[in-house]
């Protein structure tokens, strides 16, 4: 087993990367609060609150982490700038952007640690709901028995096909959300079973998310069960699945047909 594999979010190994993570999406979310407040909806306040999130996102890693490497949705996506290193923040500054334009609460930032292709730690801020988690203090989340229905948060605007295979195996609720870190943060809280997604995100809209998700100890991968890989070249990350263990196991079985 190589040292990689030891590598779980919520580790003490990375307890100091978890803690930065979670000072910098709060302050990322202050920041974007602030410009909230003081811009009229639109266009020009949700590519400002990308910029300005960005900016100073990666200025205090730069700060802070001088010798690790960036991915940002908002930054270089040449992977000669990442290329061979051991440590990559992955950050999405601002997820669910275009709520943020038009002045919903369903919006968050996202800043993540992989290490040699694995994540390490992860903090979501969701400002509007007033949540900030991270993978090194997150509570557990109890594996209780699935009810008589299936809450499923989905994307409001792309919701995944296979939802079809999943109403045939449950009776589903619909949790409809924007913005990846606020359907984990459903999940967290019990107000939604399990998060599916399919059709594409990218590393940053997930990263953060699946690492608070994991060191919560809810199962996180892709929706055939296998990990979600970081780090790649081509930072596409077609789909996911987050379950508390019992769920996900159910949710897999009936997306692959072996019930
Ligand atoms: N089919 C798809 N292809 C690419 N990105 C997608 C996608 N579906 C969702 N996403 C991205 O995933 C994030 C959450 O989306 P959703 O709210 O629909 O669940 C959004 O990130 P951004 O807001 O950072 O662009 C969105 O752009
Ligand atoms: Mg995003």
């Amino acid at each position: 087993m190589s040292a990689a594999d030891t590598v779980i979010p919520g580790s003490p190994a990375y307890a100091d990367d978890a803690a930065l993570a979670r000072e910098l999406a709060d302050a990322t979310g202050r920041l974007l609060l602030d410009l909230r407040a003081s811009t009229p909806p639109g266009r020009d306040r949700e590519y400002a609150g990308d910029e300005q999130a960005h900016q100073f996102l990666t200025r205090e890693l730069a700060r802070l982490r001088p010798d690790d490497a960036v991915l940002s949705e908002e930054g270089s996506l040449d992977p000669h700038d990442r290329q061979g290193a051991h440590r990559l923040w992955i950050v999405d500054p601002l997820d669910g952007s275009s709520g943020f334009g038009r002045g919903t609460d369903e919006w968050g930032v996202h800043v993540a640690l992989v290490v040699d292709g694995r994540l390490a730690a992860g903090a979501v801020a969701i400002p509007g709901a007033d949540a900030l988690v991270d993978s090194g203090t997150v509570e557990a989340v109890p594996d209780t028995p699935l009810g008589d229905e299936l809450a499923v948060t989905v994307s409001r605007s792309r919701p995944p096909h296979e939802l079809r295979a999943v109403e045939r195996a449950f009776r589903v609720r619909l949790v409809r959300r924007s913005a990846a870190g606020v359907k984990m943060l459903a999940v967290l809280r019990g107000e939604a079973d399990v998060y599916l997604h399919s059709g594409g995100q990218y590393e940053w809209d997930n990263a953060a998310p699946m690492a608070v998700a994991m060191a919560a100890g809810l199962l996180a991968t892709r929706i055939d069960g296998s990990p979600v890989p970081y780090g790649q070249d081509d930072p596409y990350s077609p789909d996911l699945l987050i379950a508390r263990p019992s769920v996900h196991a159910a949710v897999l079985s009936a997306l692959t047909g072996v019930r």
